[in-house]
């Protein structure tokens, strides 16, 4: 599925009716009938509903919609929030079919009004303003979506909650504090910013008759349960162990030695042939039970050093402190330029001075942040990071030629080339200590087993964050889940989604 920003949606509404011949107004027709079907699950027959209808064409979707609602039999009160003359288009076209259809309307003459008939509603559709809206919501919006957010009534969106900007990059708004919302033909970026997501509630996706083949693509989709399932590797039967990949994990230290455990362990329930650890010694006597599995292996001449060849991936960083003395590490690792390389957590910041020299690298480089450690390595502050997450991950994968896993309640995983895909798994219970230990061993495995670095990381977060999903609807809590507990339920998803 898609993920667009609003010109983008423009463009593929031209495209809609210049190539397939649809026109404006079937386009609205359809979207409003497909938009009623979808909120209907939040509908009952006895509920009062008001449907709020804006200026532009989502206002035209308002009409349809109310229309729909009322020819089904449903105790509905169109609100038309703007004088007549700014109903123009489609829209206006869709107002008349509404009134030949012999439904009235209110036309907004005091919020008094219409306060009282949200006091009355069971149910409010905003059809105000959709990914037409410019800077902050002017009046009257500003005071109706206040009366709305204050009224303790169900509250569905179309397209996208009034108020919410369409793209990333805008923080200054006031808007629609929907409980679902149904999204027109494609997400908008503002679907997946950690500050506008919360506003469209749940959401999902209505098709409204436009051929994706004629479509431009946007480079920027959504990543899914059937991408998984098409693109995770089948495990050869006869396969041995030496098949599946011989991981080397540099990390850990006697204070933190949980960290590579977690790691090791993961990555070997996520099918790595063959692990090895490097870490301080100290350390080793706390890891081993936890993982005997792994192997440990000393650093070459008594550094931390090991010797790096003969692997098919590694991963480095995680528990390993930030100690600038051992910066060492990083510039032998960007040596060892034929190895696929995952860097996490504490080597992200021994990895900053070292950024230019990622260019000589040969074999895929794999950077997992989250926003703090992107702020670090990227200079940006988080708040610009948070702000627009696709832009600036973008631009940091092209200009140093990398992999970036910008992790998130929204995961965006974009390619050297810039191209994104999005994995919106998982859930609170993945904000504690070690969950990012855990998706570094998973992705170091699946990187080990197939050829598309790109699929592996992709398809890696969703099993991440799906196995947390599958543990916090059977018996766990987005409070007691461990890191560990996904370790152990990464089987039971492996299966769900191996072919
Ligand atoms: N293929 C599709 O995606 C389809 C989408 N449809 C719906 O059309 C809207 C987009 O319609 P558009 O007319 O371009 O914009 P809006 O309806 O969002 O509103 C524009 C309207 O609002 C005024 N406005 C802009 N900013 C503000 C503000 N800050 N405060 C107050 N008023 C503002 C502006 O002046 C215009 O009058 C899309 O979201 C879908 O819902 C089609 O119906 C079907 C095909
Ligand atoms: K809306």
């Amino acid at each position: 599925m898609d993920i667009v920003t609003a010109q983008e949606m423009y463009e593929r509404d031209r495209v809609a009716m210049e190539a397939a011949g649809l026109d404006g107004k079937m386009l609205m027709e359809n979207a409003g009938r497909a938009v009623t079907y979808d909120l209907l699950r939040h509908i009952r027959k006895e509920h009062t509903i008001v449907v709020l209808i804006g200026a532009g064409n989502n206002g035209g979707d308002g009409f349809v919609i109310a229309r729909t609602l009322l020819n089904l039999g449903y105790d509905v009160e169109a609100w038309q929030v703007v004088p007549d003359a700014k109903i123009t288009g489609d829209a206006e076209a869709h107002k008349r079919i509404f009134q030949a259809s012999g439904h009235p309307y209110r036309l907004l003459k005091s919020s008094e009004d219409l306060n009282t008939s949200l006091g009355r509603a069971d149910v409010c559709i905003d059809a105000m303003l959709g990914i037409g809206v410019k800077g902050r919501l002017k009046e009257p919006y500003v005071d109706i979506v206040r009366l709305c957010n204050e009224k303790s009534i169900v509250r569905l969106a179309v397209d996208l909650p009034s108020g919410v900007p369409a793209d990333e990059g805008q923080e200054d708004f006031e808007a629609f504090q929907a409980h679902y919302t149904s999204i027109i033909e494609a997400p908008k970026q503002s679907a997946f910013l950690q500050h506008t997501q919360p506003y469209y509630g749940e959401w999902s996706v209505v098709e409204i008759g436009i051929p994706p083949k004629q479509l431009p693509d946007p480079r920027r989709r959504l990543w899914d349960g059937a991408d998984v399932k098409r693109t995770l590797p089948e495990r050869d039967a006869h396969s041995h162990k030496g098949s599946h990949g011989k991981g080397l994990i540099i990390g850990g230290s006697p204070l933190m030695p949980g960290s590579v455990a977690m790691t090791a362990r993961a990555s070997l329930r996520s099918g790595a042939g063959l692990i090895a650890v490097s870490t301080d010694p100290e350390a080793i006597p706390a890891i081993s039970p936890y993982v005997q599995e792994a192997t440990f292996v000393e650093g070459r001449d008594g550094g931390q050093v090991p010797d790096l060849e003969g692997y098919d991936g590694i991963a480095f960083g995680m528990g390993f402190g930030r100690d600038s003395k051992k910066e060492n590490v990083v510039e032998r690792l960007i040596e060892e330029k034929e190895t696929p390389l995952l860097v996490d957590a504490d080597g992200l910041y021994l990895l900053k001075g070292f950024l230019p020299a990622l260019e000589k690298r040969e074999a895929p480089t794999v950077l997992t942040p989250h926003p703090g450690e992107f702020a670090h390595l990227s200079g940006l502050s988080i708040k610009e990071i948070l702000n627009s997450p696709f832009s600036h991950s973008k631009n940091f994968a092209e200009e140093h030629g990398v992999y970036l896993v910008l992790k998130g309640p929204s995961t965006i995983i974009t390619s050297p080339d810039g191209e994104q895909r999005v994995d919106i798994s998982g859930n609170a219970g993945l904000a504690k200590g070690g969950s990012g230990d855990v998706l570094s061993g998973i992705l170091l495995s699946l990187m080990m087993q197939t050829e598309d670095v790109w699929d592996a990381l992709s398809n890696g977060c969703f099993l991440h964050g799906t196995t947390a999903d599958l543990l916090v609807q059977d018996g766990h809590s987005k409070v007691d889940l461990l890191a560990s507990d996904v370790i152990e339920g990464l089987s039971r998803t492996f299966r769900t989604f191996s072919s």
